[in-house]
């Protein structure tokens, strides 16, 4: 039997993704690099053996998908999928479609779209981790409008689903996908910092143990704060050491990885012109956990910086910090969105990506589907300004503010925190102060400002004289 779909890559992403949609009745043609893992997959596929075709060469594996033939990439990004379509693309037929499923950089793959020119090539952004890939990601389509028509079908019936609506969508030309994917890792790793500045706060501010905190975690779970993200901070909290059996956070060594999408997104973002203070705050604290000795040298020559709280800050005002901070994060991530949809002429269906988002991928959280009401009712604004999400700010900018103070107070660094409270100040503030930095442009490099009282761009102070 020839094979519906192809998937070139059996890595961890890439297995769970093929035995996904082999258990959707899909038969699927699987090929990777290294034999033995080829032969290892469908072994362990166990009853969806049947389905699965694995093959050993690129020409094999071509010759066992039907046409026209799609072939789903999961290898790293990067240069890894250039030199995949160079080997596939001779072995192809002109209307046979390459979908690149991996982490990729917005830009290659607009590159790719246009190398491609006519022939068929899709950038997929694939959301959810393995569990994700195995049961139910989220998926985010970039490329021509048809080619996702050609694989739609398999997409939507692989991917999670929110009361019945798959959480699959296609966003737009060429690398839409990828970049709504990254924008989405780029709130991720936001997201991520604001929970592990709170649980710093349990922990150093309140002298919470793990128990403890996983425990608060799990109430929050149960509210507005109900996400993916809350959920595994409170089974990571629990966790037990299987060798040592002590709590599994106080052996993780503090520095943290990245692969590069939140860099990315908060690259763009500075392109874009559309800040993203608390995604930038993320990646930066990544950086920094990673400069373990300088910390330590700081320690030591400053002694160190967290103190207790002494009950300055309750629960109740951490969990209202995060939900304000949550909101306000958001609010950058799909502004940004927003501008680049405009700068890049790609008309991005912002509900359907908050919709997209509450199932199957990392950020999702009961939140999202607010977010999607609330995009639907007024797409181009600023979430901050809708009306559910205005509420909500009012009702926990307060705890915030005080969060962020008694932290600085305490030496207890939140730099997503603040910077997302800083940018919440900063857009309720009509008379700002860049009108100082344009007087000291225009002093120092006659850069010229423009007047309040007057039309026109180009005006200078006296000491242009
Ligand atoms: O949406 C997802 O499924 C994850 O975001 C996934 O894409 C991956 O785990 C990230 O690459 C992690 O990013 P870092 O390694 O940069 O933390």
């Amino acid at each position: 039997t020839t094979s519906e779909i192809g998937l070139l890559g059996l890595g961890t992403m890439g297995a769970a993704l093929a035995l996904n949609i082999a258990d959707h009745g899909f038969d699927i043609a699987v090929y990777n690099r290294t034999t033995a893992v080829t032969r290892d997959f469908k072994r362990d596929a166990g009853d969806l053996s049947d389905r699965i075709t694995p093959t050993e060469s690129l020409q094999d594996f071509v010759a066992a998908i039907a046409k026209p033939r799609a072939i789903i990439l999961m290898v790293p990004a990067g240069d890894p999928v250039d030199q995949q379509i160079a080997a596939l693309r001779p072995l192809l037929d002109d209307d046979d479609l390459i979908i690149d499923a991996g982490n990729a950089n917005f830009h290659d793959t607009n590159r790719r779209a246009r190398e491609a020119g006519d022939k068929p090539f899709l950038g997929i952004g694939v959301s959810g981790g393995e569990e994700g890939a195995r049961f139910g990601p989220s998926i985010m389509g970039g490329g021509k409008k048809a080619s996702w028509d050609r694989v739609a079908h398999i997409l939507t019936a692989i991917a999670a689903d929110h009361e019945g609506t798959p959480c699959a969508t296609w966003m737009g030309e060429e690398g839409a996908g990828h970049f709504v994917k990254a924008v989405h890792n780029g709130i991720e790793y936001a997201d991520m910092q604001m929970i592990a500045e709170v649980y710093g706060i349990l922990r150093d501010g309140m002298g919470l143990d793990n128990a403890a905190i996983a425990a608060v975690f799990d109430r929050w779970n149960a509210g507005p704060l109900k996400s993916y993200l809350i959920e595994i901070s409170a089974r990571v909290a629990e966790a037990k050491d299987t060798d040592t059996g002590r709590p599994l956070l106080d052996i993780i060594t503090d520095a943290a990885g990245q692969k590069g999408t939140g860099r990315w997104t908060a690259i763009e973002a500075q392109h874009l012109g559309a800040p993203v203070p608390a995604i930038e705050a993320a990646v930066a604290a990544r950086n920094l956990s990673a400069a373990r000795n300088l910390r330590k040298i700081g320690e030591e020559m400053y002694g160190a910086a967290p103190q207790p709280l002494d009950g300055a800050l309750s629960e109740d005002q951490l969990e209202q910090a995060l939900i304000a901070g949550k909101i306000i994060c958001y609010a950058q991530g799909f502004q940004m969105i927003s501008a680049a949809s405009t700068q890049f002429g790609w008309k991005l269906p912002l509900p359907d990506i908050a919709r997209v988002w509450r199932e199957g991928c990392i950020i999702r959280s009961v939140m999202l589907d607010d977010m999607a009401t609330a995009l639907t009712q007024t797409p181009d604004e600023n979430l901050m300004f809708a009306a559910k999400f205005a509420d909500d700010l009012k009702a926990n900018h307060t705890a915030l503010r005080q969060v962020v103070a008694q932290a600085a107070l305490h030496g207890l660094a939140v730099p997503a925190l603040s910077s997302g409270l800083a940018y919440f100040d900063t857009m309720r503030t009509a008379r700002g102060t860049a009108n100082m930095l344009q007087g000291q442009r225009d002093y120092f490099g006659r850069h010229g400002f423009e007047r309040l009282d007057r039309d026109g761009k180009d005006y200078h102070g006296p000491w242009a004289d």
